[in-house]
């Protein structure tokens, strides 16, 4: 029997698109035993629209990353309780290739560090935001391109988060397909500039660093906030109840908020008066 959990990341943080996550305290729980076949038992009822075989992403990823390595995945069963809704801009697709990556590392003994495993995951999903902080935690930074990784990450400690998540599902591919090819260089200017003094203040807890720069970035948001309704509308509402930023989660839908600490229920009532959808305030998952 191998149990762990992997947790639900948000990406982008608005500024660091394809580059900086942060980890969330919910989780898709696995529980997995040999086998004769390989099966997946979903438990949470917005799961069962998965497949239940190897064609299911956590078992092909096993399969896939042990014959990487020139092995054999062992069948197996695997029981998922799943906290991360599903195309919602939370890393579910990262967590579930991070869930099989964990299982061919242990059914395969491939003795897999946290860069291996990052390296892995970035290479299948193509950029390392959420990959990353589902196995570091807390605040993730990192770029790769062409099998080449690199990565900061920490603990984080500051400040407070709120995540309005809608009903609807936004699948990654989607919300790519409405990015152009490329930048004016006025645009790429202002977003680089903005993105070294937001990762500063980020890192050193600047509520008035990251209110003066989150508001800049150019490379996502504003093509895709018609596939996001509520953007805007939370985005007015949670700066008028004194939020210090937010920011679309990842590919969307869900937009995060964040907030000062002790100033959480404030922007929360507004929004849940607001704005229709579930909002909840969500917790940094430190490892
Ligand atoms: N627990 C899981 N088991 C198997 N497959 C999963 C699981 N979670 C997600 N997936 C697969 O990943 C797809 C969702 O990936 P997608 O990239 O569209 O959204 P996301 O990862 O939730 O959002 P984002 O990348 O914006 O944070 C699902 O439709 C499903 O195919
Ligand atoms: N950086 C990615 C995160 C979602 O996978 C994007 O915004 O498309």
């Amino acid at each position: 029997m191998f149990e762990f959990k992997v947790p639900a990341t948000s990406a982008n943080l608005g500024l660091g698109f394809d580059s900086i996550g942060m980890a969330f305290s919910k989780f898709l729980y696995i529980k997995s035993v040999e086998s004769e076949s390989f099966k997946v038992i979903h438990e949470s009822k917005e799961n069962f629209i998965l497949p239940m075989d190897e064609s299911n992403l956590i078992i092909k990823t096993a399969i896939d990353v042990a014959k990487k390595f020139n092995k054999v995945m062992p069948k197996i069963q695997v029981t998922t309780i799943n906290e991360i809704p599903l195309s919602r801009g939370l890393g579910s697709s990262s967590s579930a290739i991070i869930a099989g990556i964990e299982l061919a590392n242990f059914y395969c003994d491939l003795k897999l560090k946290d860069y291996d495993k990052i390296l892995i995951g970035s290479e299948i999903e193509g950029h390392p935001d959420n990959i990353g902080p589902c196995v570091t935690g807390g605040l993730f930074i990192g770029s790769y391109d062409d099998g080449v990784l690199t990565y900061y990450h920490s603990p984080y400690h500051h400040f407070s988060y709120i995540v309005s998540i809608p009903n609807y599902k936004i699948q990654t591919v989607e919300a790519r397909s409405v990015l152009p090819d490329s930048y004016k260089k006025q645009d790429a200017v202002l977003h680089n500039a903005s993105a070294n003094v937001f990762v500063a203040g980020l890192l050193n807890g600047d509520q008035n660093i990251i209110r003066k720069t989150i508001i800049n970035d150019r490379f996502h948001e504003s093509y895709r906030s018609d596939l996001i309704k509520e953007f805007k509308e939370i985005k007015e509402i949670a700066k008028k109840s004194g939020a210090i930023g937010t920011v679309m989660s990842g590919a969307g839908p869900t937009v995060l908020t964040i907030t000062e600490n002790g100033h959480v229920s404030a922007v929360l009532n507004a929004l849940k008066n607001n704005i229709e959808c579930d909002h909840e305030e969500i917790f940094v998952y430190n490892k």
